[in-house]
């Protein structure tokens, strides 16, 4: 087990082959497909923003303070009723089968075992109830993509809350899909042998609607056209399609996106959807104004994220979104963020800078292509270990007390401000 207290020199079970995140990304680039690798890196467009996620911690220096007894650190944070090990949890990403056969599951298993809440993704490729039982007594957040047709959202919030699922984290940066080039380039879409798990069902209703019109053309006509089944290239970048409502198979290329999203019609029917089960967060929020309308909405938390720069390209770092946010919100529900993480000292600028809680996307998905279960242990075990060494050396012995007064800010001509 990693040593306790202020971090020292490595436990005796590292690997010795990976002692960063930024090696673990190196070691994943070697186990992963052309595709699949392309699908998890990749950002929107130029990836400017993807880049920008990351080098937004560089502008912070730490101020450390010393002689402050750090002989006892208490890493832990609460959320959900729930004490999680540290302030780091793992974000939702779809289609982590694609990564490693252990999929879903190994990332449930090791945050159960690391004692960190775990996103699961809508488009995951392993049920919910699947990934509930694995994570046993640790809380459960379900990413929600709302369809437009509302009856395979309601189905899903409905199996969520019989599985002990504590919160939705309502995905609402996605009402387009942002424009991934390697994805079209790539033809990506999931192999067959992979399923879009909580979707089984109706993805068999789908495709049994889809036969008599085959087997019967003069009913063409009349019948119901499934949605094609669509790839990246033909799905959510046409500009000036008529849009219809996506019917047929639920793929994420087709159903993902929905532009009809809005706080009044949806908000308040997810509210009441989910209450009194399920706590309903917003995630992709990046600026104050909305950080009002969602305090006014009363949702539960805020998730700060650009979607890791998949979505818009030229978009805010969402660590220089994270300010005006917290601010903006004032102390009313929490503030989390997730966005360019890659190392334990920025996970103590962002809460230093007010986030109650980090989630990091990428680095779990390198952890499972790593090593499945084992290699998104090592993740959270690499960032820990990170974080709890990064409080004892700049004198903090408790989560709560990181704050503003432990950073500063250096400007490009090496300006160095207080905050
Ligand atoms: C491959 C991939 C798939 C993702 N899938 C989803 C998803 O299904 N739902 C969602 O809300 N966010 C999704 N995200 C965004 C993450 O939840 C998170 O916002 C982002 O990865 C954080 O940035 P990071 O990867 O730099 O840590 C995905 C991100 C990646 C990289
Ligand atoms: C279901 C998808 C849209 C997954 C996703 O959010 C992503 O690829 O960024």
């Amino acid at each position: 087990m990693a040593k306790k207290g202020a971090g020292g020199n490595a436990p005796a079970d590292h690997d010795l082959n990976c002692l960063t995140i930024d090696e673990l990304q190196a070691h994943a680039h070697t186990m992963m497909d052309k595709q699949t690798r392309d699908y998890y890196n990749e950002g929107a467009d130029s990836g400017s923003t993807l880049l920008e996620n990351i080098d937004a911690y560089k502008k912070y220096r730490i101020r450390p303070r010393v002689l402050r007894d750090v002989s006892k650190i208490d890493t832990t944070a609460n959320l959900f009723g729930f004490k999680s090990s540290m302030p780091i949890g793992v974000a939702p990403t779809a289609m982590q089968k694609l990564a490693h056969a252990d999929g879903e599951l190994g990332t449930a298993r090791a945050c159960r075992k690391r004692g960190v809440p775990m996103g699961l993704s809508s488009f995951a490729t392993t049920t919910l109830e699947e990934v509930a039982e694995a994570s046993a007594e640790i809380p459960n957040v379900l990413q929600l993509y709302l369809f437009e047709n509302r009856e395979h959202s309601r189905k899903l919030i409905a199996r969520a809350k019989k599985a002990g699922y504590k919160a939705v984290f309502l995905t609402v940066d996605t009402p387009i899909l942002g424009r991934r080039n390697l994805e079209i380039r790539n033809q990506f879409k999931l192999p067959p042998h992979f399923k879009i798990a909580n979707f089984v069902e109706e993805e068999e209703h789908a495709l049994a609607d889809e036969k008599p019109q085959s087997q019967n053309s003069a009913n063409q006509s009349r019948t119901r056209q499934p949605a094609k089944t669509k790839t990246a290239s033909t799905a959510g970048y046409t500009d000036g399609e008529k849009r219809v409502e996506p019917t047929g198979p639920i793929t994420f290329h087709t159903h993902a996106a929905n532009p009809t999203l809005c706080w009044e019609k949806d908000i308040e029917w997810l509210k009441e959807e989910c209450c009194p089960e399920m706590e309903v967060w917003v995630k992709g929020i990046a600026t104050a104004e909305d950080a009002i309308l969602a305090v006014h909405h009363q949702v539960r938390g805020i998730v700060v994220s650009n979607h890791g720069g998949r979505q818009l390209n030229g978009a805010m770092a969402t660590l220089d979104a994270l300010p005006e946010v917290v601010e903006a919100v004032r102390g009313q529900i929490p503030v989390h963020v997730d966005g360019g993480i890659r190392h334990g000292t920025d996970v103590f600028k962002a809460l230093a800078l007010g986030a109650d809680f980090v989630w990091v996307g990428r680095p779990a998905l390198w952890g499972l292509a790593y090593k499945g279960q084992e290699g998104v242990e090592l993740m959270l075990r690499l960032l820990g270990d990170e974080f709890r060494l990064c409080m004892g050396l700049a004198g903090v012995t408790r989560v709560e007390a990181i704050s503003r007064e432990y950073l500063v800010k250096i400007d490009k001509s090496g300006f160095v401000a207080r905050l």
